[in-house]
């Protein structure tokens, strides 16, 4: 099989700015080459989970005593070309539509025509194709940009090396006067899963749900079925928890596709960190729980060392064995083809190879390309905001604030804890070499240092003097880091990255902004609407009061020097003013202000842009059975929908909008008949 992921190329970037850099040396050269050789091919996620020993079924196991507690291809010839079709030349205006509504019961399939087509595979797309193809009589089409998920996700440690690598849409920001400011181009990285599974491929493996309050206030805003108590039996569906937490039966389910465990090895820090926001006052607990204030080692999307992205949780153990699922990948969709008169979805126009094809949904097309894509497709589309659209000569078809809501969980890379010797995993490269080896080997489990995401996993929740309600404002996550190499380049340090997690002297502490006031925008690129990159303004810190949440999560994060945790252990923070903020003084409100603008970190869970509400919200996309305004047999389904954020991580919480949603299609399409 051939190499199917190629690594960030870095040596542009480590030649440009000269950087002296552990990366930039024969040491970041080596460990590539290796990783490519060894974990390059899509292999596993492609494998049959039948023939592979480590996947045998079990019950809950792992109790950590320091806690208290998976098609057909379709042949791409089946597909029509886009040249003479009719339905093409709806959308460029050259024919007159022929209106048509309401059910096709007794129609012939086609061989390019599917009750439901999917866009994009990610953490939405894949659960929906596995509960969508359990109705056997429903032909269901999975369309993904990117390639199969190669070997180089199962690394639990690996995630650093993802970014601007061949599974990543590679998007920047636009310069912002608040944001990014010490990173080339005044542009963040904002890192997307192009590949099987999507984000959930690439992501940190942190297992989180947000707070019971979340998912009420959604209901509250007009979104009935949305609140926390109908949610949960979806959070458990997924769920196969094989950590302690499984014993709790109400809140955790075991049965699920998603195995959800703690990593089977976690260093010293990882114990520290927990310890050290439990002498702060924080009770340890289920993070996962309906309030989450408090701190623990979090559960992660794992099982036996390896990586469970929606992909071989959803996909694997279906793929080959569902006649009535067909997947494409390298398939780029550039339009919904729909009829402008009626105003009905009748299909995708998608490009693979170079090559356009159309094909159609018999019932429903759903976009699930994610918080920046899926309103990408929308716009190019023609959905979306009418000035916008017109300054690009995109005909009209539905005014909507598509693109609208951007939020994220803004924090800062600026905030640095150096460890002592005492508790540095730093390694030489011939023992990161050795690492990357053994990993590899290890059959049927992987451990070791590479099988988890270490101190990652440690995670604090707090409320802040600002939280007008009682749920946390501020999460913690503790990111490795080679204190040195950072203080000698932070930007090209950051940006070049590739190390894994489990190798350190330093981390990061990033307080993440779990409730953000202000808002972005997506908008299409004005150059190349459809093959550029989207133009995202993050619009972090337009509203000062998120900027004072984050300078309290700063200063809670520094308080932890004074546990005891800390100190028997020698961690401190390193006060010395980072490159662009040396005017003012470490500590002051001003330089962490500068820290947030100058650093700024995004935390990888954009939401909102296609945001869920009622009929009467006017920047409601979605209606809240995630039905896209004034268009028929048209869905949204992805972590765009959150009308807010939820405080925690997004995977999880999107997986279980994804659950629900299936669950409303066969209501729509069983039980109601109803094709509107
Ligand atoms: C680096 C990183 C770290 C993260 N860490 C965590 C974590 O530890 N825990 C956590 O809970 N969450 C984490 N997240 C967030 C979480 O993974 C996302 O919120 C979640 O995966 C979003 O799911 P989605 O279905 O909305 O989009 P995605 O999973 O991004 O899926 C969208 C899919 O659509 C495809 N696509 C897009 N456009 C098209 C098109 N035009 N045609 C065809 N296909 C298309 C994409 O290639 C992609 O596969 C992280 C995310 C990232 C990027």
């Amino acid at each position: 099989m051939s190499t199917t992921w190629s690594p960030h190329n870095i040596a542009p970037l480590c030649m440009e700015q000269q950087a002296n850099l552990t990366q930039c040396s024969s040491a970041g050269f080596l460990f590539l080459s290796l990783v490519v050789k060894l974990f390059g091919n899509a292999t596993y996620s492609t494998s049959n989970p039948e023939q592979n020993p480590s996947e045998s079924h079990s019950s809950f196991h792992g109790y950590n005593p320091f806690v208290q507690y998976q098609s057909a291809y379709s042949p791409v010839g089946h597909e029509s070309s886009s040249s003479g079709d009719q339905l093409f030349q709806y959308f460029s205006g050259t024919r007159a539509a022929t209106k048509r509504v309401g059910p096709r019961p007794h129609r012939r399939k086609k061989s390019n025509e599917y009750d439901f087509i999917i866009v994009g595979a990610g953490s939405a797309g894949c659960v929906l194709a596995n509960r969508l193809t359990e109705i056997t009589k429903w032909r269901v089409l999975l369309l993904e940009a990117g390639s199969e998920e190669p070997d180089v996700t199962m690394v639990p440690s690996f995630p650093p090396l993802y970014r601007d690598s061949s599974i990543d849409w590679g998007y920047r920001t636009q310069p912002e006067k608040l944001t990014c400011r010490g990173f080339t181009g005044h542009q963040c990285v904002w890192p997307r899963g192009k590949t099987m599974g999507g984000s959930s491929a690439i992501n940190y493996l942190i297992y989180m749900r947000g707070h019971r309050l979340d998912y009420d206030t959604w209901a509250e805003l007009g979104n009935p079925g949305w609140s926390y108590d109908e949610l949960l039996p979806y959070f458990r569906k997924s769920e196969n928890n094989r950590a302690i937490e499984a014993l709790d039966t109400i809140h955790h389910g075991v049965g699920g596709p998603m195995t959800v465990e703690r990593f089977p090895y976690f260093d010293e820090n990882t114990f520290m960190l927990v310890e050290a926001f439990n002498q702060t006052g924080l009770p340890i607990i289920d993070l996962t729980g309906e309030n989450n204030i408090g701190t623990n080692i979090a559960l992660s999307t794992s099982r036996d060392g390896r990586r469970m992205s929606t992909n071989i949780a959803y996909i694997r153990p279906i793929r080959h064995i569902r006649p009535n699922l067909s997947i494409i990948v390298d398939a780029f969709v550039t339009k919904l083809i729909i009829d402008p008169v009626t105003k009905t979805t009748l299909g995708v126009t998608y490009v693979k190879n170079g090559i356009t094809h159309n094909v159609f949904a018999r019932n429903e097309v759903i976009v699930s390309s994610g918080s920046i894509n899926s309103p990408k497709l929308l716009m190019l589309s023609g959905i979306g905001p009418r000035e916008h659209l017109e300054s690009l000569d995109i005909p009209v078809v539905v005014n909507l604030a598509v693109g609208r809501n951007l939020q994220d969980h803004v924090s800062t890379e600026g905030l640095t804890l150096a460890l002592s010797n005492k508790t540095s995993t730093m390694v030489s490269t011939q023992e990161l070499l050795e690492e990357v080896n053994s990993y590899y080997q290890q059959e049927p489990k992987k451990s070791g240092p590479l099988s988890s995401t270490s101190a990652l996993s440690s995670v604090g929740f707090i409320k802040t003097k600002y939280s007008r309600v009682n749920a946390p404002d501020i999460q913690y996550h503790f990111t490795a880091r080679n204190v040195e190499d950072f203080y000698a380049n932070p930007s090209t340090y950051l940006e070049a990255n590739i190390f894994p997690l489990a190798f350190y002297n330093g981390l990061a502490a990033n307080p993440l902004l779990l409730t953000p006031r202000s808002r972005g925008v997506v908008l299409l690129n004005n150059t190349d609407p459809v093959f550029g990159q989207p133009l995202i303004y993050s619009g972090f810190y337009t509203v000062k009061e998120d900027m004072d949440v984050m300078v309290e999560g700063i200063r809670y994060a520094v308080s932890l020097e004074e546990t005891e945790a800390f100190q028997k252990n020698g961690a401190r923070f390193v006060r010395i003013p980072v490159k662009n903020c040396e005017d003012h003084k470490w500590g002051s409100y001003d330089y962490f202000a500068c820290i947030l603008i100058q650093y700024t970190s995004v935390i990888y869970h954009p939401s909102g842009t296609c945001k869920m509400g009622p009929v009467w919200d006017k920047q409601a996309v979605v209606d809240p059975r995630l039905r896209v305004y004034g268009i028929s047999r048209l869905r949204v389904v992805d972590a765009s929908i959150m009308p807010f954020i939820v405080r925690g991580n997004t995977n999880i919480p999107t997986v279980t909008i994804a659950e629900r949603a299936a669950d409303m299609i066969k209501e729509d399409y069983l039980t109601r008949n109803n094709y509107n």
